[in-house]
């Protein structure tokens, strides 16, 4: 006997209608219970549309507005989905600080990749297991060395310490002669008019290379992998399909081969960080491959950040009307005062002695209020433990994002935040309170608590010395016959400062002062 299912099926589901309707309705409503169970208490979620996508189109087009929003609506704890992720979201500084204080204490992750949940954590938000995950999806450090957490733990702490003010002050006397070196070789090959990226990016990049690394490591043959590689940097971050990334991981490749050769070969000329951090590596027995795998990380967060914080520095300061000319008086003026002071017979060799003796309180501010106005920083914690958080419940496993740019961005905390304010951190001039209460991580562009950034003292007086060797040595005006501008390239939130879309075109000039 044979069944002919074609014709089987449709009378089976006809005579059945009422019951499937019925088990389909008992299903939905179940799920829906549990659903609202699980829910209780959870943080609200901003309301979407589009099932995957969530709320990513609205983020990509005003993400400082999509948490604004959620903020006033919600209060400062939320879920925000956006293609296929959920995350929560703080945007209170209190919440952040308390969060930054908790995660401080350091964990044992005892099986680190893929495998989150088994943490034996004595606090409550976990960072370290997410640093070395992060360091094999995206700086590609072999599986066997992120498992081996001793080691790991080994070599963050001597980078940790030998980034310390101390080991960021022996870099700076090395960075500010590479870098009055490379601005004098980029004026030498620039026209007078040109774009402002061009001025900055290339000797900011090579100076600081030069400086952890010395000439030996081959900074320009670096830039074109490093540019890719820095672009690919989220997606390879959100881990997508190998196929998507091939570009990405392909300049990663290339860096990871210079680099690797860079340690194979002498390179005796490099800083004591660097040569402090491979002793740790070679000692712990890794391979050539792994300690550049390691450095690349260094490489990224070297130059990611600091040198789209000097294009903004400039590319602000000259759209305010009144240009770089305080900024310029400010900086002649220390440094007519040091050679008074000092009567120097020869050049400085260090090129900066006069920039690190010196008081540059706006400067300092410009610097500041370019950070605050340029950081989208998402610090990302896992709860290692069920918790309450703005009387929220948090689960084991899920992650939390502190997004301090809601900080920045506040307007009870920073007068006009959406302003570009070079004079907004001049000492005495801010009082940073909310609801009667001072803040006191009103600015956080280097993150804060474990995650906090380890090159900010390095940063700090990279960027003073930068902008203080440029200015002393080269006349910039905007172009008058050019009107464009460069905006905010939002598809790198998250990371620490936005890189620009566009440019400015600007007139370069020589100047007499020159520099010591
Ligand atoms: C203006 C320049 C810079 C900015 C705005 C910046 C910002 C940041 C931010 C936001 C983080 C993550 C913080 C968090 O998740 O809480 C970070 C991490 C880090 N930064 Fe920087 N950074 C800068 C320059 C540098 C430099 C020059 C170095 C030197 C090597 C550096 C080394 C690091 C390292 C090693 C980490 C990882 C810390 C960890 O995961 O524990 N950064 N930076």
């Amino acid at each position: 006997m044979s069944f002919d299912l074609s014709k089987t099926y449709p009378i089976l589901i006809e005579r059945n209608k009422a019951l499937i309707a019925i088990i389909g309705f008992l299903a939905f409503t179940t799920y829906k219970i549990i659903d609202r169970r699980n829910q209780y208490g959870r943080p609200p979620l901003l309301k979407y549309t589009i099932p995957w996508l969530g709320s990513a189109i609205e983020l990509g087009r005003d993400p400082d507005g999509v948490f604004k929003k959620a903020t006033a609506i919600f209060g400062p704890v939320f879920r925000i989905k956006a293609a296929g992720k959920e995350f929560t979201y703080i945007t209170a500084a209190d919440i952040i600080s308390n969060i930054y204080r908790d995660a401080k204490v350091r964990s044992r992750p005892i099986a680190i990749i893929y495998t989150r949940l088994t943490i034996d954590c004595i606090q409550t938000f976990e960072y370290t297991s997410i640093r070395i995950e992060m360091a094999h999806i995206i700086f590609g450090m072999s599986k066997h060395l992120c498992d081996d957490m001793s080691s790991m733990e080994h070599i963050f702490k001597a980078h940790h310490d030998a980034l310390n003010p101390a080991g960021a002050l022996k870099i700076h006397h090395r960075y500010g002669a590479f870098a009055y070196e490379c601005i004098q070789n980029t004026l030498d090959n620039l026209p007078s008019t040109t774009k402002l990226s061009y001025l900055i990016k290339s000797p900011a990049y090579d100076a600081a290379l030069y400086a952890f690394f010395g000439k030996t490591y081959p900074a320009q043959e670096s830039y074109d992998p490093f540019k890719i590689f820095d672009e690919g940097f989220i997606m390879l971050q959100m881990n997508l399909p190998r196929f998507m990334l091939r570009k990405y991981l392909n300049a990663r490749e290339k860096l990871i081969d210079l680099t690797e050769n860079y340690f194979a070969n002498p390179h005796e000329d490099c800083s004591e960080f660097t040569h402090d951090v491979e002793e740790v590596g070679r000692d712990a027995k890794w391979s050539l491959r792994d300690i550049a795998n390691f450095f690349i990380g260094d490489i990224w967060a070297l130059q990611s950040n600091a040198i789209q914080a000097a294009y903004w520095i400039i590319a602000l300061q000259l759209q305010k009307p009144e240009g770089l000319g305080k900024i310029i008086e400010e900086i002649d003026m220390q440094r007519n005062n040091w050679i008074k002071d000092n009567n120097p017979i020869t050049q400085d060799e260090t090129c900066c002695q006069w920039i690190l003796d010196g008081s540059f309180p706006l400067l300092t501010s410009v610097i500041q209020e370019a950070l605050r106005y340029c950081a989208v920083v998402f610090s990302i914690r896992l709860v290692a433990k069920e918790t309450t958080l703005g009387g929220y419940r948090l689960r084991k496993g899920e992650y939390v994002i502190c997004n301090t740019r809601s900080v920045h961005m506040d307007g009870d905390i920073h007068n006009n935040p959406t302003e570009f304010i070079p004079e907004r951190y001049l000492p005495g001039t801010g009082k940073y309170t909310k609801n009667g209460r001072t803040v006191p991580n009103h600015s956080m562009p280097f993150g804060g608590g474990i995650s906090m950034c380890e090159g900010r003292h390095f940063a700090m007086g990279e960027l003073k010395i930068f902008i203080a060797l440029l200015l002393s040595i080269a006349n910039i005006e905007l172009d008058p016959t050019s009107s464009e501008r460069p905006q905010f390239n939002w598809a790198h939130m998250g990371t620490g400062l936005l890189p620009p879309i566009g440019d400015l075109s600007v007139c370069v000039t020589r100047r007499s002062t020159g520099t010591l």
